[in-house]
């Protein structure tokens, strides 16, 4: 079981990262000593505040960052920053905003053992689950950038002649704001498809994680995104909110708990600004009897305890057919599984956070799919079978934006990702997250007179 090994490799690893990086940036060591905030192409120390936040090394629970949070006039600098880059970006063809973005994923690759020991050290996660998040955030850079050159619109014949083409637009200044599991990840998983289709950002990272988004505006800008393109503001929920109220904000993307989904909704809605809102889950992970037993056990800890458990679709209610109840138990036991669960327990029903597999078992598949789908959740689900139909159809039956049949928690950037019911709406990742990024104008074309009805 590959999880149950991430512990001696972090500490394997540690002693070869002190003798290979600078001593700044080893775990242990590490303290921030430049300013936070990013804007107009460098750093910057922020014009007012609302208030002091520290940033901790998990794993010593030593402060590594002290830092301002944003004020209003801050975060209104960060945006007219962006506006500037905006007008240079959008005029950009797609085959330059893709090299753009294919040389911030050449940077990112480049320095990913920098920046994974960076994450693991804010971060706390270990540092091979550090460089997967690295891995995919290149790629996501990457797959818009191939993306970026191919958008295009319609065009459509009228009568006589006429024609109406329509065109895929960018929307402005985007907002993100991120949570604290996947800070590198998250802000790419957003800059990757609004760069790509001509917007401008100012990101807010959690307040726990405030180091690596940073960084990542530093290779935008190195590779030779103009300066604003990529601004960062740090602080908590004031900062957020001057973010989700200003007038000249186009749209916001948020990853984050349902409360905040919802006041960042209700925020939005007042300045008609479309939101992508990626929540929190309770997802359910059902596993018939006829599966392959061993793939079975291997995607129960996959979708259990990665990163600490701190994984918004891992696939917390794990049922299990009863004929392989015991043995299935007996196989995943470590801290922390829950055994002998009804659907009617908190630890069921709310989302831990934490490397918590509460195990639930069930007869029949119809039974299962009721029991599964009775959640107000629906970010992932996963279902282990043999039976193809079987799986198929239970698949199509789960209330998730993300199955996943024999496997669990493998998000490539090609797939989309996002949630139903109050999982949150919208879709990161894959081809259609460029309709969430971009707007639809409609151009008509008269080729004749214009015939008078009065
Ligand atoms: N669906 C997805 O893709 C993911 C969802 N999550 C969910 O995120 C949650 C954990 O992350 P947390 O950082 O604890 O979530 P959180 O909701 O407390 O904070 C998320 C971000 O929102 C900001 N924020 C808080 N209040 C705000 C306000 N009033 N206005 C604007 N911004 C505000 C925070 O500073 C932070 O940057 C879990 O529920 C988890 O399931 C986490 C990762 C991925």
């Amino acid at each position: 079981m590959k999880l149950l090994r991430a512990a001696p490799i972090i500490r394997f690893l540690i002693p070869k990262l002190h003798q290979t990086m600078s001593r700044s940036l080893s775990t242990g060591v590490f303290q921030n000593s430049q300013p936070l905030n990013y804007r107009a192409g460098g750093r910057v120390q922020p014009v007012d505040s609302v208030g002091q936040e520290q940033a901790y090394e998990p794993s010593t629970g030593r402060v590594i960052a002290t830092f301002a949070c944003s004020g209003e006039k801050e975060v209104n600098e960060a945006i007219q920053s962006a506006k500037t880059a905006f007008k240079i970006w959008r005029q950009k063809s797609g085959m330059e905003r893709s090299r753009v973005l294919l040389e911030a994923a050449r940077i990112i690759r480049e320095r990913s053992e920098e920046l994974a020991t960076m994450e693991t050290i804010n971060n706390g996660k270990s540092i091979f689950e550090a460089r997967v998040d690295i891995e995919i955030s290149w790629q996501t850079l990457e797959y818009y950038a191939g993306l970026a050159g191919s958008m295009a619109g319609q065009h459509v014949q009228l009568p006589g002649g006429s024609f109406g083409y329509t065109r895929r637009e960018p929307l402005g200044v985007c907002v993100g704001i991120g949570a604290w599991n996947y800070p590198f990840q998250i802000a790419c998983w957003k800059s990757g498809p609004a760069l790509a289709c001509g917007n401008a950002m100012v990101y807010k990272p959690s307040p726990f994680t405030p180091i690596t988004v940073v960084l990542l505006a530093e290779i935008f800008t190195e590779a030779g995104a103009p300066p604003g393109l990529f601004n960062v503001v740090q602080g908590a929920a004031a900062t957020g909110e001057f973010l989700c109220k200003h007038a000249e904000v186009a749209k916001i993307s948020f990853t984050g708990s349902v409360p905040t989904g919802s006041k960042i909704m209700e925020m939005a809605s007042k300045g008609i600004k479309p939101v992508t809102l990626e929540l929190g889950g309770k997802s359910p992970l059902i596993i018939f009897s006829d599966s392959n037993f061993d793939n079975a056990v291997n995607g129960a800890l996959m979708a259990n305890f990665l990163t600490q458990g701190q994984v918004c679709c891992n696939g917390t209610r794990v049922f299990v057919q009863r004929d392989i109840l015991q043995k299935f138990t007996e196989e995943v036991v470590n801290p922390c599984v829950l055994g002998e669960c009804r659907d009617d327990m908190t630890c069921v029903k709310e989302e831990i956070f934490g490397p918590v597999m509460s195990i639930l078992p069930f007869d029949t598949e119809e039974e299962v799919l009721e029991r599964a789908n009775n959640t107000t959740y629906g970010l992932a689900a996963g279902v282990f079978s043999r039976d193809i139909q079987r799986a198929h159809r239970v698949a199509a039956g789960l209330q998730a934006g993300m199955c996943f049949i024999n496997n669990y928690n493998v998000s490539p950037v090609e797939l989309p990702f996002g949630g139903y019911k109050k999982s949150g709406f919208g879709r990161e990742n894959g081809q259609v997250a460029i309709e969430y990024y971009s707007q639809l104008k409609t151009v008509c074309v008269e080729m004749g007179n214009v015939e008078s009805v009065f």
